[in-house]
């Protein structure tokens, strides 16, 4: 039987509500408390919820700030509002807010198994679909339900099974190598190798051997033949990730390999054919650079047959939950780690961070949190939050967090206050300078030392 959760402050309503909805495991709460609580212990996928709930009985103050908390602690619930027979004005507000309907009193039975009804057969296709964009993210191992990400799928499985070149243009850590390997998954290549290589970590003396190998005597130290990431892909997919570093002179090369599909080593005679697969990537401006001329403009035409766009993370909210909650499983498995969700203050912590370093910060951020963590939920103390000055930290009730964060927070106010004068701040605080060395350190906290 599915759950639902019943808020009222009516007794006798409660009743009528309980009898109506019989086919329903139902739970119930009378005030905002209750409802959270219940929330939290029961995650109904639907909840009926009166909005003159005390201490404020006759107006809706209450029972929106229940609205607001419940879909703050699960945003999918279905929250079907109840009001007086006339009041409009705060049954739209609730809609305004992300309710998902509402019904005025007084109650009747059918009408109210009919909404109720609906609302969970919605809350299950949603529920469905999510999976399911989990599984395909499996299938490429891209993970997002963002619309960005959505058609980043498509596309990848679209131009998969071609032979064209894709050039994939986004911020570092966005997942651009991610995305070439889910090409290389999805195409016909897949059982032979993917192979990348990064033009700008590799010294420009070294690029061309390290792409096109090398015979044995081409140069000092050449002691024997060694075959370059070009051959070492034969079969598969070659994966050149900032393009836009590629020495001018070995672009000629390169184009020469896309074009004609041979290769000649370093210091070799013999020209080898190749059957490899390119994808580049880079986070320049490739055409400002054919402009101004340090990219050839016959290469930019031949790497850029189709481009695909990787937004940045801070341009697809709806992801940053969906990755958060993956690495959590990946890392506690991963280190033997009891953590198995966040708290609410982390949640919070994980949705305003604006992300400069994209799913690479984000990925990093939930490992070491998984490593810091103690119970099963990661806190925003064990994701680095500290400065997250909100109104939303009153939702925790882990006093160990509650406490990390009023420290933190009074150690920077006092910091900023004393112009970074240690015997000042410590004085202000009311601490001695090694406790408040010990406690900079402990949370981290930057300051000039
Ligand atoms: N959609 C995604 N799903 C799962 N993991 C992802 C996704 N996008 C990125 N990552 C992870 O984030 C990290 C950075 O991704 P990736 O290396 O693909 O980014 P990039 O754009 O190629 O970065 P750079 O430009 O710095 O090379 C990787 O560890 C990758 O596994």
């Amino acid at each position: 039987m599915e759950k639902l959760l019943i808020v009222d402050d009516d007794i006798g309503v409660q009743k009528q509500l309980k009898w109506s909805l019989a086919d329903y495991d139902v739970v119930l709460a009378d005030t905002r408390e209750s409802t959270i609580a219940a929330v939290r212990r029961h995650e109904p996928k639907v909840v009926t919820l009166d909005l003159g709930l005390p201490p404020d009985a006759a107006n809706a103050s209450e029972g929106l700030a229940a609205l607001k908390q419940i879909l703050e602690i699960a945003p999918h619930t279905k929250v079907i509002v109840i009001t007086g027979n006339d009041d409009r004005t705060n049954a739209l507000k609730a809609i305004e807010m992300g309710a998902y309907d509402f019904y005025q009193k007084p109650v009747d039975a059918d009408v109210i198994n009919v909404i109720v009804s609906r609302a969970f057969s919605l809350a299950t296709i949603e529920t469905d679909n999510r999976n399911m964009k989990s599984i395909v993210g499996c299938d490429t191992g891209i993970i997002g339900s963002s619309e960005a990400i959505d058609r980043l799928r498509v596309m990848v499985q679209r131009i998969a099974p071609t032979e064209i070149t894709a050039m994939l243009l986004g911020e570092s850590g966005t997942g651009k190598e991610v995305t070439a390997k889910a090409i290389h998954k999805v195409s016909n290549r897949s059982d032979k190798p993917f192979v990348a290589i990064n033009c700008a970590s590799i010294p420009e003396n070294l690029l061309e051997s390290e792409l096109f190998g090398f015979e044995k005597g081409a140069f000092t130290g050449a002691h024997k033949t060694t075959l370059g990431k070009i051959e070492c892909a034969q079969g598969g997919t070659l994966f050149l990730d900032e393009i836009g570093d590629m020495p001018y002179h070995l672009q000629a090369k390169l184009l020469r390999f896309l074009q004609e599909k041979i290769i000649e080593r370093l210091g070799g005679r013999k020209e080898i054919p190749v059957d490899v697969r390119v994808i580049c990537a880079t986070n320049q401006n490739l055409e400002a650079m054919v402009a101004e001329k340090s990219f050839r403009e016959d290469l930019f035409y031949r790497i850029t047959e189709i481009t695909l766009n990787i937004p940045p993370l801070r341009d697809r909210d709806e992801d940053v939950l969906i990755l958060a909650n993956f690495f959590l499983q990946q890392y506690a498995l991963e280190y033997k780690r009891n953590a198995k969700s966040f708290s609410d203050d982390a949640l919070y912590g994980l949705r305003h961070h604006k992300w400069p370093g994209n799913i690479r910060e984000l990925q990093n951020k939930v490992k070491s949190s998984v490593i810091m963590s103690t119970g099963s939920q990661v806190t925003a103390f064990d994701l680095g939050f500290f400065d997250t000055e909100n109104a939303e930290y009153e939702l925790s009730l882990n006093l160990r967090v509650v406490r990390e964060h009023a420290e933190t927070i009074a150690i920077q106010k006092a910091y900023a206050l004393t112009d970074g004068n240690m015997s000042k701040t410590s004085e202000l605080l009311g601490i001695t300078r090694p406790t408040l060395y010990s406690l900079i350190e402990k949370y981290k906290i930057a300051v000039n030392v």
